[in-house]
C-alpha cells in the first residue's frame, strides 16, 4: 500500500515537472523561430554587395547563429533542477526576480511551519518568458547557488531541492533533498537524492557533466572569485577534474569578455582529453575552451608516447636549460650530415628563397668589395660568432646582429681612411650595400647563420659526443647516454618522426631559446579581414560554412597565450612542463588542480619550484576536497594501503558510499599471465553493465591489448601512466609489483591504478607479487 503511495506520489510530482518543461519547450521554440528570422533577415541584407553592409549582416548572423546554435546544442536534459525556498531575509529582489538573500526572512517559519515562497527552475541556459520572468535559471546565475550551496546543516531558504531527469521533452524521473526536514511545508518529496543516482550509474567511455548533483564543497571551487590563482587539492575521485571543467563553464558565464582570451585546460594525456571533451559541450560551452594533453601544447607536435622514467626525469628536469641553452647556440656550427642547409630540419630557408645552399659551415668568408679581395678567417669568424652571441638574446633573431658584425669585420679589413666623417659614412653604407648583396655574402650568411628550427636541434641532441660537450658538468655520462638514445627516434635531418611526451616541452623551450623563424608573408589573407576589421565575424562565417571544427582549429592555431590556464593533474607536471604552460598564461588568471599522492614525478620540490616561477607572485587561494565520489569505500580502503606506504600519514579522502563489494584477488595459474587477464577481464564484463578498465605496467601495454582483443569496447587495455584521471565500471590492476617496481614513484602510480573503479576492483597477482594463500599480494597486506 505504502509503496503504491509512494508511486502515486512520483507520477504526480514527475506530470507537474512535465507541465513546466512544456511550458519552457513552447518558449524555446519561440526562441528559435526568432533566431532562425533574424538569420534570415541577415541573409537577405548580404545582397547588398557593400564592405558595410557585409560587415553588418556578418554581426547580426553571427548573433542570431549563436544563439541558434546554443539553443539547439541545448535542448537535451536542458532543465534539470528545481528549489523551493522560504522568502529572503530583507524582502530584496534581483533583476530576474528571485530573491537575492541567502537567509530566510526572520518570520518566515513559526512553529516549524513554513510556507514556499519562490520556486526556481535550473538548466543549462537561461530562458525568460515573455514577460521577463524566468522559466529556467542558468545554473551558473547567482539565484541558481542555493540549488547546489545548500545542505541539511546550513540550508538557507532552501527547503526542497530537486533534480530533474528528462530526456528530449519528456520528464523520466525526480529525485529530491529534503533540506529542512523539520519543517512542516507539505512538500511530497520522491527518490533518495540525485548524488547517490548519480554515482551509481554505469559509466560509458566519456565524462558526464555534474551539473545537477554539484556538491557545496565543489561550488564553492567553482564559483570562486578568478583573480589570481586557485589552487585545488583532493584524493582520487573527489570531483577535482568535473570541477576544474564546471569553473571554466562558470567563468565564460561570469565573463565572457574577459575569457574571449581563451581558456586553456592542460589534460595528463589524449585519453583524458578523449574522455573530458563532451563535458564543456554538455555546459553549453566549446568555443572558447581549448583542452589540450600536455604532449600536445606545442603546434604540429602529438606526442603519446612514454620516455621510460629514467630519461623522463632528466627530459623534465630544470637542468636540461642549461643544455638547451649551449645547444640552441652550439646547433649553428654543427657538421654535417645534420647541416645540409636548404632542407627543412635543423635548419630551415623559410623566407630566405635559395632551395639549395652550401653544404656544411663554411670555414672562411670572401667577398669582394671596392675592387678588392677581403676574407674572414675561421678564427675571426669565431670570434665574430662569439659576439654576436653573446647575450641572451634568441638565435634566429640575432641574425641581423651577426650579418652587422661580418660587415664592420670586412670594413675594418677593407682599411680605407677618411678625413671626412660625413664621407666616411657615405662611403660605408655603398660598401655595406654592396657586400651585402653579394651572392657570395648571403650564400654564405645563409650556410653560417641559418635559421634553426626547434625540432633540427633537438634531432641533433641525438649524437651523444655533441650532447656531452653540450651537457658537460651538467648531465652525467650516463644520463648523456641514455637521453641521445632516446631521441635517435628523430631523423637526424630533418628532425621529423615519433616525439615523446617529455620531448614536447623540451620544443617548446627550443622555440622560446631560437626566437620564430622570418614569417613568410601571407599570400592567403582574405581582404574582407581589414575592411571590416570585425575578426569574430569572419571567424563565425569560417564556422558555418566549415562546421564546428574549423572555429576551435583556428582558435587553437591562433592562440599562444590564454586569458585563463586550467591544469588537470598538476602534481605531474616536470618542470620543464611548468615552463612551457606557464609561457601559454603570462597574463591568465589559473586554476590549478591535482593530488601530490598521485604523482609520477620523483622530484616534487624541482617542480614546485617551477610552477612558483610560472605562476609568479599573484595571489593564491586554496581549496581542499575531501569526499570521493568515485570510489566505494571497500576500494578505497585497499588503495588506503598503498597510500600509506607510498605517502605515510597522508589522509584519503572519505568515501560517499559503499556498495558491500569488496575488491577481488586472483592469481596466475600456469605461468599464463595473458589466459589470466582475459579470463578475470572476461568475468568483470559479465559483472557491470559498463566500461572495464585493464591496467598494466607501461611495458605490457601492447602485449594486454592482444590479450584483450576480441572482447569488444566496454573494455579497454591501459599503461600504468595512461590511467590518470580516467574511470571505469570495473578494473583489473595486473601485477601491483611490476607496476610499483617500473619508476620511483611507483607506488603512487599504483595508487592510481587502484583508484579507478566506482564499482568493481579485481587484483591479479604475478609470482613477483608474492601472493599469500589468499592471493592479496605482498603490497597490500595489512
Ligand atoms: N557532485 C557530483 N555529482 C555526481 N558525480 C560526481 C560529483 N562529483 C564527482 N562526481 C563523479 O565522481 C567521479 C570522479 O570525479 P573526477 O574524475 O572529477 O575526480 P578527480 O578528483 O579528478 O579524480 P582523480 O584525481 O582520481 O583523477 C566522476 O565520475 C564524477 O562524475
Amino acid at each position: 500500500m505504502a509503496a503504491q503511495t509512494a508511486v502515486g506520489v512520483r507520477d504526480q510530482e514527475i506530470a507537474v515537472e512535465q507541465t513546466h518543461l512544456d511550458r519552457v519547450y513552447e518558449r524555446l521554440e519561440e526562441k528559435i523561430h526568432e533566431a532562425e528570422f533574424l538569420m534570415d533577415d541577415a541573409a537577405k541584407r548580404g545582397q547588398v554587395g557593400t564592405p558595410g553592409a557585409l560587415a553588418e549582416r556578418d554581426a547580426q548572423v553571427f548573433r542570431a547563429g549563436l544563439h541558434l546554435n546554443r539553443l539547439n546544442a541545448e535542448f537535451e536534459d536542458f532543465l534539470f533542477g528545481r528549489i523551493d525556498l522560504l522568502p529572503g531575509k530583507d524582502g530584496k529582489r534581483g533583476a530576474d526576480g528571485a530573491y537575492t538573500s541567502v537567509e530566510p526572512a526572520d518570520d518566515a517559519v513559526r512553529n516549524n511551519t513554513a510556507s514556499i515562497a519562490e520556486t526556481l527552475h535550473i538548466g543549462r541556459l537561461g530562458v525568460l518568458d515573455a514577460d521577463y520572468a524566468p522559466l529556467v535559471i542558468d545554473w551558473r546565475a547567482p539565484a541558481a547557488a542555493p540549488f547546489y550551496q545548500a545542505t541539511p546543516v546550513a540550508p538557507g531558504r532552501v527547503v526542497r531541492r530537486r533534480v530533474i531527469r528528462s530526456k528530449g521533452r519528456k520528464v523520466l524521473g525526480v529525485e529530491d533533498d529534503l533540506l529542512r526536514p523539520e519543517l512542516s511545508t507539505g512538500l511530497p518529496v520522491v527518490g533518495d537524492g540525485a548524488l547517490m543516482a548519480a554515482l551509481g550509474q554505469a559509466r560509458s567511455h566519456t565524462m558526464r557533466d555534474i551539473v545537477a548533483s554539484i556538491q557545496a564543497e565543489q561550488d564553492l571551487v567553482i564559483r570562486a572569485p578568478a583573480a589570481s590563482v586557485t589552487e585545488v587539492t583532493g584524493g582520487p575521485g573527489t570531483g577535482k577534474t568535473a570541477v576544474a571543467l564546471h569553473r571554466a563553464a562558470y567563468l565564460l558565464y561570469q565573463d565572457r569578455r574577459r575569457y574571449a582570451g581563451g581558456i586553456l585546460v592542460v589534460s595528463p594525456t589524449p585519453l583524458l582529453v578523449a574522455y573530458t571533451e563532451g563535458v564543456l559541450p554538455s555546459l553549453g560551452e566549446e568555443g572558447q575552451v581549448a583542452i589540450r594533453a600536455v604532449g600536445s601544447l606545442v603546434e604540429g607536435a602529438e606526442a603519446d608516447t612514454y620516455d621510460d622514467p629514467a630519461v623522463a626525469r632528466i627530459k623534465g628536469s630544470l637542468r636540461m636549460l642549461k643544455v638547451l641553452h649551449k645547444a640552441a647556440r652550439g646547433a649553428l656550427e654543427c657538421p654535417p650530415p645534420a647541416r645540409r642547409y636548404g632542407q627543412a630540419g635543423l635548419f630551415d630557408d623559410a623566407g630566405h628563397g635559395g632551395a639549395q645552399g652550401p653544404v656544411g659551415a663554411p670555414a672562411r668568408l670572401r667577398v669582394v668589395a671596392f675592387g678588392r679581395r677581403l676574407e674572414l678567417d675561421e678564427e675571426e669568424l669565431s670570434g665574430i660568432r662569439h659576439a654576436v652571441l653573446g647575450g641572451t638574446a634568441p638565435v634566429n633573431l640575432l641574425l641581423p646582429r651577426a650579418r652587422r658584425l661580418l660587415l664592420d669585420a670586412l670594413w675594418r679589413k677593407a682599411h680605407r681612411r677618411y678625413d671626412d666623417a660625413a664621407l666616411e659614412a657615405e662611403a660605408r653604407e655603398a660598401f655595406d650595400e654592396d657586400v651585402s648583396t653579394e651572392p657570395e655574402f648571403t650564400g654564405f650568411l645563409r650556410a653560417w647563420w641559418p635559421v634553426l628550427t626547434p625540432r633540427g636541434v633537438l634531432a641533433a641532441l641525438a649524437d651523444e659526443k655533441r650532447l656531452g660537450r653540450w651537457a658537460r658538468r651538467v648531465l652525467t655520462p650516463p644520463e648523456v647516454r641514455r637521453v641521445a638514445r632516446s631521441l635517435r627516434r628523430l631523423n637526424p635531418v630533418t628532425g621529423t618522426g615519433p616525439l615523446s611526451v617529455h620531448d614536447v616541452a623540451l620544443l617548446d623551450e627550443l622555440e622560446a631559446l631560437l626566437g620564430p623563424p622570418p614569417r613568410p608573408k601571407r599570400a592567403d589573407a582574405d581582404p574582407l579581414d581589414h575592411l571590416t576589421g570585425l575578426d569574430e565575424v569572419t571567424t563565425f562565417a569560417d564556422r558555418m560554412g566549415g562546421g564546428r571544427r574549423s572555429r576551435q582549429d583556428r582558435l587553437d592555431q591562433e592562440r599562444s597565450e590564454y586569458a585563463h590556464v586550467i591544469v588537470d593533474e598538476a602534481q605531474d607536471l616536470t618542470p620543464m612542463q611548468w615552463r612551457m604552460v606557464g609561457r601559454r598564461g603570462r597574463v591568465a588568471t589559473w586554476t590549478i588542480v591535482g593530488d601530490p599522492a598521485q604523482s609520477s614525478w620523483t622530484d616534487p620540490d624541482e617542480a614546485a619550484q617551477a610552477r612558483d616561477e610560472a605562476l609568479g607572485t599573484r595571489p593564491r587561494r586554496r581549496f581542499t576536497l575531501t569526499v570521493n565520489y568515485r570510489n566505494p569505500a571497500e576500494i578505497a580502503d585497499l588503495a588506503a594501503k598503498v597510500l600509506a606506504l607510498a605517502m605515510p600519514g597522508m589522509e584519503s579522502p572519505s568515501a560517499v558510499r559503499s556498495t558491500g563489494v569488496v575488491p577481488a584477488f586472483a592469481v596466475v595459474a600456469d605461468g599464463d599471465l595473458g589466459a589470466a587477464v582475459r579470463e578475470q577481464a572476461r568475468r568483470l564484463l559479465d559483472e557491470v553493465d559498463g566500461t572495464v578498465g585493464v591496467v598494466v605496467a607501461m611495458g605490457r601495454r601492447k602485449q594486454a591489448r592482444d590479450w584483450l582483443a576480441g572482447l569488444g569496447d566496454r573494455v579497454v587495455a591501459l599503461g600504468s601512466l595512461e590511467a590518470k584521471g580516467l574511470e571505469y565500471d570495473a578494473t583489473l590492476v595486473v601485477s601491483p609489483a611490476e607496476i610499483a617496481d617500473e619508476s620511483p614513484a611507483g607506488l603512487r602510480v599504483l595508487y592510481v591504478a587502484l583508484t579507478r573503479a566506482t564499482q568493481r576492483l579485481t587484483v591479479l597477482s604475478g609470482e613477483r607479487d608474492k601472493p599469500d594463500a589468499s592471493g592479496v599480494p605482498d603490497l597490500l597486506r595489512d
